[in-house]
């Protein structure tokens, strides 16, 4: 899907690398005793091409902040910046595929393309491009129901990645696929994303996949979310799946994992209490 970021401005707060300026951040849901204080306050500069990932513990505020840069919620308080050359900067790919099953797999991917009223021959090329890119050229007339999890998921990348989105935001996109696949997918994101250098906002819960893709790796507080370390993957681009039986890789895996596991406990005890 494509989604309208709230208040785009040209230069993202001056800076003219920084293509997403996250400004004290905050948002709650519901009212009084309901209330339950979600993320923030958050403060985050991403730059143009920048491959950001979030890790972060169960219901910390991850999504609600990917949400809010795609212009799907209102921060309660705080504001988000994006540095925009298009109306529509950013397509976000769902953990849950969000494909329709009625369309095939071809007009699934010309959705986007559709809506910003593209020409029908030359949004057939540019969803028939990306089917070919992600090795689903034979699947484009077909539907999504006779496709596995991975080809569908991929059917929901290639339409987030049609639209040539400058940002794209992805909610844990392989959570629900089977260890194999995910590694397959993963990679081929890599190499998709290290040819057109696309600003990325990843969100996951694997620190494994978050070292793989990520130029930087942000770790969330437990609720409500804040950034509470980041880290520099030392792999220099571009990169390959190989990266992952490195002892630079094992290493800094762990490190992140001594600072998230506090997090995840204190969420969990939270969660229970
Ligand atoms: N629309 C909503 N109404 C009420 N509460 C909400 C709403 N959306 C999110 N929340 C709450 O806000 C908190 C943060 O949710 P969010 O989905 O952003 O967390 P998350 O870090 O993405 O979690 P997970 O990793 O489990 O997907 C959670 O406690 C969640 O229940």
């Amino acid at each position: 899907m494509t989604a309208t970021p709230p208040d785009p401005v040209t230069g993202g707060a001056g800076a003219p690398d920084v293509k997403i300026h996250a400004a004290d951040v905050e948002r709650h849901f519901g009212r009084g005793a309901k209330r339950v204080d979600a993320l923030g306050p958050l403060d985050l500069d991403i730059r143009t091409g920048e491959f950001c990932c979030i890790v972060g513990p169960s219901g910390c505020g991850k999504s609600t902040f990917l949400r809010i840069v795609a212009g799907l919620v209102r921060p309660t308080a705080g504001r988000v910046e994006i540095a925009a050359n298009s109306p529509h900067p950013a397509a976000m790919v769902f953990q849950n595929y969000g494909i329709s099953p009625w369309k095939t797999v071809l007009a699934n991917v010309r959705f986007g393309l559709d809506i910003q009223h593209v020409p029908r021959k030359e949004a057939d090329a540019r969803a028939r491009d990306w089917l070919g890119r992600l090795g689903l050229a034979q699947f484009a007339d077909q539907y999504p129901a006779a496709l596995s999890g991975g080809m569908q998921q991929r059917v929901s990348i290639a339409r987030a990645l049609a639209v040539e989105p400058e940002i794209l935001l992805m909610d844990e996109p392989f959570a629900a696929l089977d260890a194999q696949l995910r590694t397959i997918l993963q990679d081929e994101l890599l190499e998709v994303c290290q040819a057109d250098q696309r600003t990325v906002l990843f969100v996951t819960h694997s620190l494994e996949e978050a070292l793989l893709l990520g130029d930087r790796v942000l770790v969330m507080s437990s609720r409500p979310g804040r950034i509470i370390a980041e880290r520099v993957p030392p792999f220099a681009r571009p990169r390959t799946g190989a990266v992952r039986t490195s002892p630079e890789f094992a290493e800094m895996q762990a490190e992140l994992w001594a600072l998230l596991r506090g997090e995840v406990e204190t969420a969990t005890a939270g969660a229970t209490s």
